[in-house]
């Protein structure tokens, strides 16, 4: 459905994003991570067809994103909406399904459908008067508004409360099982490990590493196990009336184990936890941004 080959942006000297290669499948949640500066929202803006790559080429179901046809299939939300203070969410959304050719009774019933679906209320107050959650999800209406196949959103929770950010997450995973294809960036880990199928991790202008969320974590991420015993053993500590030992490998558990039979114990259970995104991603920055590490995908 998206297909970003070699995109490569340069300010003067500067090169912000260097090679940049990665497909979307229809109906997929693609996450693009990275600390600031990586070259996130240049990427995206690209991909979006609004901003003019210095190299390579970016197609959304093999049109060219520059296109007209192409944006009107799309919905990009950018990290900092301006909004034009004086409207209210109605006005801005008929303004902008005006600029779409949406007709005027499916805009109408659309608008006030996201709205609602979005808990919007006050549908008539200005948006210069509104909280920066609410103009938010005027931002996200209107992504909508031409109900595109594909919506690229930059940062879509970035600076809001975590109640509204739970709230917009969730409305985007439920875009994604109505059947858009996603593609956003985020800081936050956390979201994109909750809603991403796969992703794309920047640093520097370049992606490091790109793949399947589960395998980056197995190549990256490292199993830590909980063994529980009855008795006492080396590195245990108190928990609930048992001991826990901490350990990192199959055979470290047979050692507890055999630790807490041979002092007259046993184990009474194990819990494995997994490395979350954010290690990860330490790990993929730790060894290095020569050329990208695909993961669970065929290198390109
Ligand atoms: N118009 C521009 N002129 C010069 N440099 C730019 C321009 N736009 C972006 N850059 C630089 O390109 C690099 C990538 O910026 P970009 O905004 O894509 O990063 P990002 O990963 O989205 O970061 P953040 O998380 O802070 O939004 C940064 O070093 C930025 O300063």
């Amino acid at each position: 459905m998206i297909d970003a080959r070699d995109l490569r942006k340069e300010y003067g000297d500067f090169v912000a994003v260097e090679g940049s290669t990665f497909s979307v499948d229809r109906g997929e949640v693609f996450g693009v991570i990275g600390p600031n500066g990586a070259g996130k929202t240049t990427t995206l803006k690209m991909l979006a067809g609004l901003l003019e790559p210095t190299g390579g080429t970016a197609e959304i179901a093999g049109m060219d994103t520059e296109t007209t046809e192409m944006r009107q299939q799309l919905g990009f939300l950018p990290e900092e909406s301006p909004l034009y203070e004086e409207m209210t969410p109605i006005s801005y959304l008929q303004f902008f399904a005006d600029l779409y050719d949406v007709p005027g009774d499916v805009a109408e019933e659309r608008m006030h459908e996201t709205l609602d679906e979005l808990q919007l209320e006050h549908k008539e107050r200005k948006l210069g008067d509104m909280s920066k959650g609410m103009k938010r999800k005027v931002a996200i209406a209107r992504s909508l508004i031409n109900d595109p196949d594909v919506l690229i959103y930059d940062e879509p929770a970035s600076g809001l409360d975590p109640l509204t950010t739970n709230y917009v997450i969730e409305f985007t995973e439920q875009l994604a099982e109505d059947g858009k294809t996603i593609v956003f960036s985020a800081h936050n880990l956390f979201h994109v490990e909750s809603i991403c199928d796969r992703v794309a991790i920047m640093n520097e202008g370049q992606i490091v590493a790109r793949g399947d969320l589960d395998e980056l974590q197995a190549e990256y991420g490292e199993t830590r196990y909980h063994v529980y015993t009855t008795v006492e053993v080396p590195d245990a500590v108190r928990e609930n009336g048992n001991f826990r030992t901490e350990v990192e490998s199959m055979d470290a558990v047979e050692e507890t184990r055999t630790a807490a039979e041979e002092a007259g114990g046993q184990v009474v259970d194990i819990r494995t936890e997994e490395s979350s995104l954010e290690e990860v991603f330490l790990n993929v920055a730790e060894a290095g941004t020569r050329g990208t590490r695909y993961v669970g995908e065929d290198g390109e």
